[in-house]
């Protein structure tokens, strides 16, 4: 199962995929965490100290692995050489980081683009194997090949409408890419009028809403803590509605 967390910068997209990716592991999956927001400090927030290889490396590795002509490769947490050198693994968890992509123009996130299409498109995973990927913020990468193999896309928004129209725009895209499932889920959410509002304008489309944790604007909480406050929340809207387990189903 392939997960993507998407939406515009700020919105919560590192906390969320991090909260996602312990809950997978808690509940028995194999998790992929996959960084590829060179910004963003997921392997903070998941505990991780280590430093990771940067996958933009693993290009031609992936390249050699599936051929020229694309074809299929799956990682095998046992004996799997790209995981010993580019994970860092702990109890279900491999956390991996794309790394910071030299832009050779401004438009183009080729290196990116052809990794994420890798590993999105080659790597096969069984039921109990999660990926999870905090993609960077923009939609420069939505394009078909990146997110054609991904299962579910879920697109995390702030009570504002230019955040509600940057979500609806991904949402878009990704439909054109072919990705299986897109759900919302609107973050940092102060009164039950947003929320009411929210309910409104997204119908059947919002999976699950999150409060505005006012904890987090005192100083002293770490990366961790911040992905433990919503880790409870993500739990509650999973429980609410087994999506993974949908999806594992097919
Ligand atoms: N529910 C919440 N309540 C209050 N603050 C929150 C909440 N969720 C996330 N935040 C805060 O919002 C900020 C941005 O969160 P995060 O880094 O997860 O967003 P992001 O979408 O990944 O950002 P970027 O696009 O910059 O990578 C962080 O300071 C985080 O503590």
């Amino acid at each position: 199962m392939k997960i993507a967390v998407s939406g515009k910068g700020g919105v919560g997209k590192t906390t969320i995929s991090a909260s996602i990716t312990r809950y997978l592991q808690e509940n028995g999956y194999e998790v992929y965490a996959i960084d590829s927001d060179p910004d963003a400090n997921l392997a903070a927030m998941l505990g991780i100290e280590e430093k990771v290889k940067p996958l933009v490396e693993l290009d031609e590795v992936i390249k050699e692995k599936v051929g020229e002509k694309g074809g299929l490769y799956t990682l095998n947490p046992e004996v799997d050489d790209v995981l010993e050198e580019y994970a860092v693994r702990q109890n279900g968890l491999n956390f991996l980081r794309m790394g910071e992509v030299k832009k050779a123009s401004s438009s183009c996130y080729c290196p990116e683009n052809s990794f994420l299409k890798a590993i999105m498109n080659s790597l096969v995973f069984t039921r109990d194997e999660a990926v999870v990927l905090d993609m960077g913020a923009g939609i420069e990468h939505l394009t078909r090949g990146t997110s054609a193999g991904v299962d579910l896309m879920l697109i995390v928004l702030e009570p504002s409408s230019i955040s509600v129209d940057t979500a609806r725009t991904i949402q878009g895209l990704a439909e054109e890419a072919g990705v299986g499932r897109i759900e919302f889920i609107a973050n940092k959410v102060r009164s039950e009028e947003e929320r009411s509002l929210l309910e409104e304008e997204l119908g059947s489309d919002l999976l699950g809403v999150i409060d505005f944790k006012e904890e987090l604007l005192r100083s002293g909480f770490s990366a961790e803590d911040e992905r433990e406050l919503l880790e409870d929340e993500i739990a509650r809207i999973f429980q609410k509605r087994d999506l993974f387990g949908e999806i594992a189903e097919g």
